[in-house]
């Protein structure tokens, strides 16, 4: 199988040595101080004091590798507009593009997901429409990480715990090969789940992570104090509110209560969010693909949003302060 990994960051480079470990030939795509780490000393993994390190043929440019049966793209969401600019030449008919990613992706809409709003463009996420174009959603199959991976340095993953994937089609259905994907993702010894409707994975997820990361990136707090104070957990579950009325439009019943899931995020303790992560390290946050997103679903979904209005606001207007948005 021609498999290859667009973004070894922390995400791809976890899916891309268990691929590897499994016994397939790794292309990557990659760039600067990570491609050059990559062709001098492979890709590793470090699971405490234990690397398990594999050779992968790292390029700059997706011309070298051509077309292949697996592309999984695993970048922050403000790259990705990027990558759809040079994934061409790795896309053909058949080719299956694994999109491993946070948030609500490009493609939330397509497969006849979502009701009356079916087919509809979020521009939130893909403004143009650039991305819909170079990556086809009908060679999408989509992807919740449950997993915390980062990065020790370029090339070098370090692993710290959850060891789940759930994938699926857009349009639900178990076709042939996100069965064999799911086969595929399995012999690494990832625990890896078909969903049928992977739209509803993407948004419960979500449902735990666009509030708390954006109040991380805005406060420097780590989710036990989030939680911990009875305002902001109040106004969390307000928000939450909202996008659980915007999901059940579009036929997502979320049955929890905020109350139920912040049970879950206090178990975290005292976690940094992956965007106050971002923020301390001066990377662009993934604010559009979070909330900006949600927000654009609740006016084509006629549901107010003044909480998430303030959120988002408050957000963007401190991550543009600090450059990252
Ligand atoms: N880390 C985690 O534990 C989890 C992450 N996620 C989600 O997974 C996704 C990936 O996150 P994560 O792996 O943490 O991110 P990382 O920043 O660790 O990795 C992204 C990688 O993509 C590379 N990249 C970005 N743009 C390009 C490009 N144009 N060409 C080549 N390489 C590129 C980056 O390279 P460079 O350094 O050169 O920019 C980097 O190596 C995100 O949506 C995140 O929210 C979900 C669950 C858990
Ligand atoms: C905080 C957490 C773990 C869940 O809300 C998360 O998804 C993130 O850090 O991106």
């Amino acid at each position: 199988m021609k498999i290859c990994i667009y973004g070894a960051g922390a995400i791809g480079g976890w899916i891309g040595v268990g691929l590897a470990q499994a016994g397939q030939r790794l292309n990557v795509v990659a760039r600067g101080a990570t491609l050059d780490a990559l062709q001098r000393d492979g890709l590793s993994l470090m699971r405490g004091d234990v690397r398990t390190r594999v050779p992968v043929n790292a390029v700059a440019d997706p011309e070298a590798l051509g077309v292949q049966d697996l592309v999984v793209i695993a970048v922050k969401a403000p790259a990705l507009a990027g990558v759809a600019e040079r994934i061409g030449p790795l896309i053909g008919p058949d080719t299956i593009v694994l999109v491993a990613m946070n948030g609500v992706p490009w493609w939330f809409l397509e497969g006849g997901f979502g009701g009356e709003i079916t087919g509809h463009r979020l521009a939130a996420v893909d403004p143009e429409g650039a991305i819909a174009k170079a990556i086809p959603s009908r060679n999408v199959i989509g992807c919740v990480v449950h997993a915390s991976c980062s990065l020790d340095g370029p090339g070098v993953v370090r692993h710290h715990f959850g060891n789940g994937l759930i994938v699926g089609e857009p349009s639900g259905q178990a076709t042939p090969r996100v069965q064999k994907l799911v086969e595929l993702l399995k012999s690494t010894g990832i625990d890896t789940t078909l969903s049928p409707q992977i739209q509803k994975d993407v948004w419960f997820k979500l449902w735990g992570n666009m509030t708390v990361n954006p109040i991380s990136a805005l406060t420097g707090a780590t989710t036990d104090l989030i939680m911990g104070d009875d305002y902001v957990r109040g106004f969390i579950s307000a928000v939450m509110l909202e996008a659980k009325e915007i999901g059940r439009r579009i036929g997502i019943e979320i049955t929890q209560s905020p109350e139920d899931r912040h049970a879950v995020t206090m178990k975290l303790g005292a976690f940094k969010t992956s965007m106050l992560q971002d923020v301390e390290a001066g990377r662009s946050v993934e604010l559009d693909a979070l909330v900006t997103v949600v927000r654009e679903l609740g006016e084509l979904t006629g549901v107010a949003t003044p909480f998430t209005d303030a959120l988002l606001g408050l957000a963007r207007l401190r991550t543009r302060q600090l450059g990252l948005y």
